[in-house]
């Protein structure tokens, strides 16, 4: 029986992609409840009548929230525990890619992530009533390694990737039970990354070049990854590379990694 069996988890940026995939998934493997919070309102409608076509009712809630206003997304979390009386994964997820919107960019995949992992704290901590749990951050690749076509968002995900192995073995994060870990996906089959590459980015020819052709990851593949962090229970500040071609779920860390844009990239894994 899977871990997510009986659990209750908040995903931000649910209503789509990565974060509709998650809840999916941890429906599949009979979580009790996931509670999706997105700015998306029409779409995280839509993902909701289509889990609970898939899955039923009463085990899915979307909650229309902007992960920017820490405020909002703590009364999400508040509304999360007073409903199931129970918090125990969350998914720090939603994220957006577009270099001329550099401060949204920092405030939504970087310091979103920073509140959601503080309040998950805050509302999962075994010193604060709760039975501790799992965060998972979504950084990328780029929290790995640099990207010049895309510096803000490359930094954004570096801020995750350092504060999710920092704030993993902060005490009053570690004797609350609670673990931190993070996911560096590769390029994803979302419409992230093609509406990146449509739609008023910076450097928008080039990033076609970059990535026409490349393999995607499947979904699967990403979700298979976090369902084995959660379950992992010694993984912990973990920031987990997954990469088209490596095994994922079980996992591949990365020890050291060299890029350069024109020369191939060298990558040594532990
Ligand atoms: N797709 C990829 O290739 C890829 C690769 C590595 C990492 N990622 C990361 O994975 C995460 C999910 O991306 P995805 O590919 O599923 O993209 P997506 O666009 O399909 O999903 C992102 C979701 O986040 C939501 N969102 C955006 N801003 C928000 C805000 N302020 N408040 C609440 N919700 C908000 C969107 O409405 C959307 O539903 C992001 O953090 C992204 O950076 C994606
Ligand atoms: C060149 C910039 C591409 C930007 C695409 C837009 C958003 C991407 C977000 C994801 O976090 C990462 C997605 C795609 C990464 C594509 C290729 C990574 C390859 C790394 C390498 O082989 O050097």
């Amino acid at each position: 029986m899977s871990e997510i069996n009986g659990k209750v988890a908040i995903i931000t940026g649910g209503a789509d992609g990565i974060g509709e995939a998650l809840a999916d998934d941890f429906l599949n493997r009979q979580a009790k409840v996931i509670y999706i919070i997105d700015i998306n309102e029409k779409k995280g409608q839509e993902t909701l009548n289509t889990l609970k076509n898939k899955h039923g009712a009463g085990r899915i809630q979307f909650r229309k929230c902007d992960v920017r206003y820490t405020d909002l997304l703590e009364a999400a979390f508040k509304d999360c525990m007073d409903q199931y009386g129970q918090l125990d994964v969350v998914c720090n997820n939603a994220g957006i890619f577009n270099e001329y919107t550099r401060k949204l960019t920092i405030d939504v995949n970087l310091a979103a992530v920073i509140e959601g992992t503080y309040l998950a704290v805050k509302y999962m901590g075994t010193q604060n009533g709760g039975k501790g749990g799992v965060v998972v951050n979504t950084a990328s690749i780029y929290g790995l390694c640099p990207q010049k076509l895309s510096t803000v968002y490359a930094a954004s995900k570096h801020g995750v990737v350092g504060f999710t192995r920092s704030v993993a073995f902060e005490p009053d994060v570690v004797s609350n039970g609670v673990r931190v870990v993070a996911i560096c996906p590769d390029a994803v089959d979302t419409t992230l990354v093609p509406i990146a590459s449509e739609i008023g980015v910076k450097y928008t020819k080039e990033i076609k070049q970059f990535t026409a052709g490349r393999p995607l990851l499947k979904l699967n593949d990403v979700t298979s990854t976090v369902v084995h962090l959660i379950e992992d229970g010694s993984a912990n500040g973990t920031t987990r590379l997954i990469r088209v071609g490596l095994a994922c779920g079980r996992g591949t860390l990365i020890n050291n990694l060299i890029y350069d844009p024109v020369k191939p990239v060298q990558i040594t894994y532990l």
